[in-house]
C-alpha cells in the first residue's frame, strides 16, 4: 500500500489517510505521528489565550476550542488533530461541576448512593453541544483527521468519587469496595452519557475516536474485570456501527493487556513501560499506538531522536501510529516536538514479515 502521494512539483505529500489507514491495520511504510495534548500549555500561543480566558470558557466556545487544536498544526506536520476538550466535559451536565485548578476538582465529590440516583443521563446532542461544533470548525480547515475523544466510565468515575487527581485513587478504590451496588449505577450512567456523547462527535465529523482510561492501571485485575471492561466495552460496542476506528488508552496497564487484548477496539495506546514489540505479542492483531516516554522530550535533541528511532524500530512488527506513552509534558520545547515529527515522517519501515 502506497501512503504517500505526490503533488503537482513531485515533492511527496502526506496522504491525508495515512493515519486512517494505519488505525484501520494496513501498515505502510511510514508511521503517522500525533501527540496526546500536542494543544496545551507547552504551547506559547496557546498560554497567551489561556491568559485571557479560563479553561472552561476555552472549551466552551466552539471558535477557541477549534483555535487552540489547530495551534500545533500549524507549527508541525501532524497527521492527526485532537479535539481541544476534556474527559471531563460530560460531568458537569450530569450534575457534577467540575473546576480546574490547574487539574480538575470536583467540590462535591459523589459518595452515597442518593448521589448517583441523582445524577441526570443527558442525550448525545445535549451533553457538549459546542465541542461538536467544534469538530465542525476544524473539519473545515484541517486538512487531516479529527479525533474525537471521551473518558472511559472508570476513569471519569476515579475523578468524580476521588474528588481530584490521585496517584493510586485509594478513596475510589476502597468506594468501589464499600458500595459495589452504586458503583455499578455510576458506571452504567457514565457509559450511556459517553456512548451518546461519541456518536454526537463522530455525527460532527470526528473520524476515529480515542477513550481515555487513563487511570485503568490502578487497579488490580479483579477490579477493572469488574469496574473497567465491561463499561469500556458497552461504549466501544456501542460505536462499532459507526465504522470509526476506535482507540483505547490505558496507563500503567501491563497487567490488564490479557482483558484489553479482547476489547472492540482497533488501536490500543500503550505506555513507555515496555518495548512495543514485547507489547505487541501481549495485544495481538491490535494496532498499537505510542510509546516514546514524554519525559524523552525534555532530554537533548540526540538523545531524544535515538529514543524515537529505537521506538519506531521496534514498533515495525504491525500496524504503528507513533506516539508518546502519554501526554506533552508542560516544560516541553516545542522545537523538539519539531524535531520529533520530522524524524517520524523521515523514517522508513522496513518491509518484513508481520506488516
Ligand atoms: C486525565 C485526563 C484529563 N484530561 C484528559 C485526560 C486523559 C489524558 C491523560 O491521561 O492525560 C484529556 C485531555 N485534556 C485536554 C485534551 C486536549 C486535546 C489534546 O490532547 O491536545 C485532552 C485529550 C486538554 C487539557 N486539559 C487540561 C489542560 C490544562 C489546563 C490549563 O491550560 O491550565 C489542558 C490543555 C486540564 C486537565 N484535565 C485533566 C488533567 C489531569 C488536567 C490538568 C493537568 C494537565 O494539564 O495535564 C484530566
Amino acid at each position: 500500500m502506497t501512503t504517500t502521494e505526490t503533488d503537482a512539483d513531485g515533492t511527496e505529500v502526506r496522504a491525508r489517510t495515512l493515519f486512517l489507514d494505519t488505525a484501520r491495520g494496513l501498515a505502510g511504510d511510514r508511521a503517522p505521528v500525533w501527540l496526546m495534548r500536542q494543544a496545551g500549555r507547552y504551547l506559547p500561543e496557546y498560554r497567551a489565550l489561556k491568559e485571557r480566558h479560563a479553561f472552561w470558557e476555552m472549551c466552551r466556545t466552539p471558535e477557541i476550542a477549534a483555535e487552540v487544536t489547530l495551534q500545533p498544526l500549524r507549527r508541525f506536520p501532524l497527521d492527526a488533530a485532537i479535539i481541544f476538550s476534556d474527559i471531563m466535559t460530560p460531568l458537569p451536565p450530569m450534575g457534577v461541576p467540575v473546576d480546574f485548578a490547574p487539574g480538575p476538582v470536583i467540590r462535591s465529590p459523589l459518595r452515597s448512593a442518593a448521589d448517583v440516583a441523582r445524577l441526570a443521563t443527558p442525550g448525545g446532542d445535549e451533553v457538549a453541544p459546542f465541542v461538536g461544533e467544534a469538530i465542525r470548525l476544524v473539519r473545515a480547515e484541517a486538512e487531516v483527521p479529527v479525533i474525537g475523544f471521551a473518558g472511559a466510565p472508570l476513569t471519569v468515575a476515579g475523578y468524580a468519587v476521588q474528588g481530584a487527581g490521585s496517584s493510586d485513587y485509594a478513596e475510589f478504590r476502597a468506594w468501589l469496595h464499600r458500595e459495589p451496588r452504586a458503583a455499578h449505577d455510576l458506571l452504567d450512567k457514565l457509559a450511556d452519557v459517553t456512548t451518546g456523547y461519541l456518536r454526537m462527535q463522530i455525527e460532527a465529523g470526528a473520524e476515529a475516536v480515542q477513550l481515555f482510561d487513563s487511570w485503568a492501571g490502578v487497579h488490580d485485575r479483579r477490579g477493572y474485570a469488574t469496574f473497567g471492561m465491561p463499561y469500556a466495552r458497552r461504549v466501544l460496542d456501542g460505536l462499532a456501527d459507526t465504522g470509526v476506528p476506535r482507540v483505547y488508552l490505558a496507563v500503567g496497564a501491563a497487567h490488564l493487556y490479557p482483558q484489553i487484548a479482547r476489547l472492540p477496539a482497533e488501536v490500543v495506546s500503550v505506555d513507555w513501560r515496555q518495548p512495543l514489540d514485547a507489547v505487541r505479542a501481549a495485544l495481538p492483531g491490535k494496532v498499537l499506538q505510542g510509546n516514546l516516554d514524554p519525559a524523552v522530550l525534555l532530554a537533548e535533541p540526540g538523545d531524544l531522536l535515538a529514543a524515537a528511532r529505537r521506538v519506531l524500530r521496534e514498533g515495525q512488527g504491525g500496524p504503528h501510529v507513533f506516539n508518546l506513552g502519554h501526554g506533552v509534558l508542560q516544560g516541553t520545547p516545542p522545537d523538539n516536538v519539531a524535531r520529533l515529527v520530522d524524524l517520524v515522517h523521515d523514517f522508513v519501515r522496513e518491509e518484513g514479515e508481520g506488516r
